[in-house]
C-alpha cells in the first residue's frame, strides 16, 4: 500500500512535469507509450481517473495519463485515497492532489478512508476499503476507467507468490491488464514496464515519489519476494527472469479466457431439467472443464469468490469422481451441496 507523496521541485533540465525535454528519457517514452496503448479505442466519453499514492509506479503514470489522454481526446483526473494510518497522511495525498492539478488532471479528489472495523488484517481492510472509495470515485465521475500502477516487477512478484502457494492456472495469471469490477473498468497500462523505468521517469520528470514504508517491511510475502527471492533469481538466471515470469502470467490468461469460455458452455450443457446438474454430464468434462463448471456453478450458488477455495471445489468434484455415499459438501455462505437422484443439487 502507498499512500501519499511529495512530488519534488522540476528537475532542471525539464520545464513541466509533463513538458516536452522529459519526453527525450526512454523511460518517460515508455510509460507514455504504455499510457497511449491502454486508452486507445477505450469505450465511453467519461474521463480516465489515475489511482495515485504518491510512490513511483502511480506517479509516473499521473505524469503520462496527463500528457497522453488530452492529445486522444479524453479529460484525465486523479484520485489519492488517504488511508490516514501514519501521521502526516492528509498532508501527503493534498500534496499529490495540488500536483495532479498543476500538470492539468481534472477532477483531482482526495478521499480519505477509515480502515478500522473492516475484516482481515490491517493490509487486506486498506485495500478493500481503497479499492471501495476509489470504484466510488470513479463511478461519481462516471470514469471511462480506473487507471492502476502496478508494474511488470509488481507481476512477477504476484506470479511467484502464487506459485509459492500452489495455485492454479487462474492464480498464475497475474492481474489482468484490464478488467471490469462493480462496472468499472479496472486499467494496468503498466504491466509490460519495468519498475525500474518508472523510477527513471519519475526522476527525468523532477518528481519525488513517497516511498510507503510497508513496500519493505520484511513482515510481508511480498516485501520478502521483492527484495530478496526476485533479486537472487535474477542473479541466478538472468534479468530476462521478470519478464518471463509476467509473459507465463499473460499466457497463462489466454489459456484461462479459453477454457472459461469452454466452462460456461459446459455449465448450461450439464444443467438437469430439474434443477442441479447432471452427475452424469460433469463425468463426461475433462477434469479441468469440470472443475471449471464446478466453480461457476459454486458461485452462482452464492459462494463468495474469495472464501471458494480450491478445497470446496475438489470436495464437489470428489461428489462425481469419487462417489462413495459421502454427505453434503460445505461451501462458504453456508451452502450445502449433496448428490442425490444422479444430480448434484443444493
Ligand atoms: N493511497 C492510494 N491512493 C490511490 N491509489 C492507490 C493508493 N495506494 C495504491 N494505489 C493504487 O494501487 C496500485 C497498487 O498499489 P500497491 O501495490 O501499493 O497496492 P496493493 O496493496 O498491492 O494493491 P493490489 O490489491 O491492487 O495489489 C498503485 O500503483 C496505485 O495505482
Amino acid at each position: 500500500m502507498r499512500a501519499g507523496s511529495e512530488p519534488g521541485p522540476p528537475a532542471p533540465q525539464s520545464r513541466t512535469a509533463t513538458g516536452d525535454r522529459a519526453a527525450l528519457a526512454p523511460a518517460v517514452a515508455a510509460v507514455r507509450l504504455a499510457v497511449r496503448r491502454a486508452l486507445t479505442g477505450l469505450a465511453g466519453d467519461g474521463p480516465v481517473l489515475v489511482a495515485c499514492s504518491g510512490g513511483a509506479d502511480s506517479l509516473a503514470l499521473a505524469a503520462a495519463t496527463a500528457f497522453v489522454a488530452p492529445r486522444l481526446g479524453r479529460r484525465a483526473g486523479l484520485v489519492t485515497v488517504d488511508h490516514g494510518l501514519q501521521p502526516g497522511s492528509a498532508q501527503r495525498a493534498e500534496r499529490v492532489a495540488r500536483w495532479g492539478r498543476e500538470i492539468g488532471l481534472d477532477p483531482v479528489e482526495v478521499v480519505p478512508v477509515t480502515v478500522a472495523g473492516r475484516p482481515g488484517g490491517p493490509e487486506a481492510a486498506a485495500r478493500e476499503a481503497r479499492y471501495d472509495a476509489l470504484l466510488a470515485a470513479a463511478r461519481r465521475h462516471s470514469a471511462a476507467g480506473l487507471l492502476l500502477g502496478h508494474t511488470r516487477d509488481d507481476q512477477a512478484e504476484t506470479v511467484l507468490l502464487a506459485l509459492a502457494r500452489g495455485a492454479g492456472p487462474r492464480g498464475l495469471a497475474g492481474m489482468p491488464p484490464r478488467r471490469e469490477r462493480d462496472g468499472v473498468p479496472l486499467l494496468r497500462p503498466l504491466l509490460d514496464v519495468p519498475r525500474d523505468d518508472t523510477r527513471e521517469a519519475c526522476a527525468a520528470l523532477g518528481l519525488t515519489p513517497w516511498e510507503d514504508p510497508h513496500n519493505a517491511d520484511p513482515a510481508y510475502a511480498r516485501s520478502r519476494v521483492r527484495a530478496d527471492v526476485l533479486p537472487a533469481l535474477v542473479r541466478a538466471l538472468g534479468p530476462g527472469v521478470v519478464g518471463n515470469l509476467a509473459r507465463t502470467a499473460r499466457l497463462l490468461a489466454a489459456d484461462n479466457a479459453a477454457l472459461d469460455d469452454v466452462a460456461a458452455a459446459g455449465l448450461s450443457a450439464t444443467r438437469a431439467a430439474e434443477g442441479g446438474l447432471s452427475v452424469d454430464g460433469l463425468a463426461a468434462l475433462p477434469a479441468a472443464v469440470r472443475t471449471r463448471v464446478l466453480h461457476a456453478w459454486a458461485r452462482e450458488l452464492g459462494a463468495s469468490p474469495a472464501a471458494l477455495s480450491h478445497r470446496h471445489v475438489a470436495a464437489l468434484d470428489a461428489l462425481v469422481t469419487d462417489w462413495h455415499g459421502q454427505g453434503a459438501v460445505h461451501l462458504p455462505g453456508g451452502l450445502l451441496v449433496r448428490r442425490h437422484a444422479g444430480r448434484l443439487t443444493t
